[in-house]
């Protein structure tokens, strides 16, 4: 290529670059008048979002690939809702966890992050208007249901207004990156279990009594930063925010180790075409009660993508059953699936409706 030829791509990057100027302020502008017109608080539409996001992805003619233009349109929607109104949302902290990064994947960049140190803390900041959303683990690939999440999902006044999906890649991250001077972990219980394997082949010498929990493994990562005979397992994100370097990345034992979020807030998320429900409920103990629970949604041809079981906390053995179904609450089909299930089960409590990740 000559110098030329570049200096003409690069007029034509330029001309491209105005244009998008001026779009991308002309598409803000637009925004900040729906804001006004917006009669009530709640800015961020989760149905709109994912139908926006639906539609780039269709009509992506290339070369940028559909998660690129996904993450583009992520970052113009979250400045554009910023415009119309600053956002808070909560997730656990500190700086650097899974969960922050699953809020940025969902709201883009343009957000302040509530950094709580339990998931009670996520919950109560929402249920409180401290923040007006949060972000909680619900599940993990490898190590299955966050109980902690769906015991709270049960008596909170919140609603579930949508799920996130990250590829979970652990990294073990010291001050140094000599193994053999490592005489201690931390990490959250749940990233511990995830890297069983690795820590039983790799680091063979380390006792039980030096994997050290945390409550989340950003927190790991500060701790680590402390002490040159510590490491922690985490994201490569908090590696970045404490400094730390990567002794071993990609340690899951599972490659495909994946965490389901689940976004709360105080609305109720209109259809987006391509929803999901969660709801919990519970039955008494006969033989059959189960399957009498679950046949309004066979019969109504309505798909359950997660039926997990948890104890109900209020009598011995008796379990409360935490459900998602394809569909949302206004679809015709699950409307009467839930009608039927209302009428079957001893308590139903429907926890949201939301477009399906
Ligand atoms: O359509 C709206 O309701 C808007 O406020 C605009 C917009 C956008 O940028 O497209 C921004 C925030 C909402 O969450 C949804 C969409």
């Amino acid at each position: 290529m000559t110098l030329e030829q570049l200096k003409q791509l690069r007029n034509e990057i330029d001309k491209i670059d105005n244009e998008i100027l001026q779009l991308v302020n002309k598409r803000a502008a637009l925004a900040q008048q729906i804001g006004l017109i917006k009669k009530s608080n709640i800015i961020y539409r989760p149905e709109r979002e994912a139908q926006i996001l639906a539609r780039v992805k269709q009509d992506n003619p290339g070369p940028l690939d559909n998660a690129r233009i996904a993450q583009l349109f992520t970052e113009i929607m979250s400045i554009c809702r910023a415009l119309e109104k600053p956002m808070t949302v909560a997730c656990l902290g500190p700086q650097g966890t899974f969960s922050e990064e699953a809020a940025t994947r969902r709201f883009g960049g343009a957000f302040t992050t509530l950094p709580c140190d339990s998931i009670d803390a996520v919950f109560r900041n929402v249920e409180s208007g401290n923040a007006g959303y949060g972000v909680v683990p619900v599940e993990n690939s490898t190590e299955g249901a966050v109980g902690r999440t769906l015991d709270l999902l049960l008596q909170t006044s919140l609603t579930v207004c949508g799920e996130i999906q990250l590829p979970v890649h652990q990294s073990l991250m010291a001050l140094q990156t000599d193994l053999t001077k490592i005489e201690k972990i931390y990490s959250h219980p749940q990233s511990f279990a995830q890297c069983h394997h690795w820590l039983q082949t790799k680091l063979p010498g380390i006792s039980n009594t030096a994997y050290i929990n945390t409550s989340s493994n950003a927190d790991a990562a500060r701790l680590a930063a402390q002490d040159s005979h510590a490491a922690a397992i985490a994201g490569k994100r908090a590696a970045d925010f404490y400094g730390l370097k990567i002794c071993a990345e990609n340690i899951e034992d599972d490659s495909k180790n994946t965490t389901r979020f689940l976004v709360l807030g105080a609305q109720k998320v209109e259809p987006s075409g391509r929803d999901k429900t969660s709801l919990v409920m519970s039955t008494g103990n006969y033989a059959g009660a189960i399957h009498k629970l679950l046949t309004p949604f066979s019969v109504h041809n309505v798909s359950m993508t997660r039926l997990e079981s948890r104890p109900s906390r209020t009598h011995l053995w008796q379990y409360v059953f935490f459900v998602d179904i394809e569909g949302h609450q206004k679809d015709a089909n699950v409307a009467e699936a839930l009608k039927e299930l209302n009428e079957k089960a001893a308590f139903l409590k429907i926890l949201g409706s939301y477009p399906a990740s």
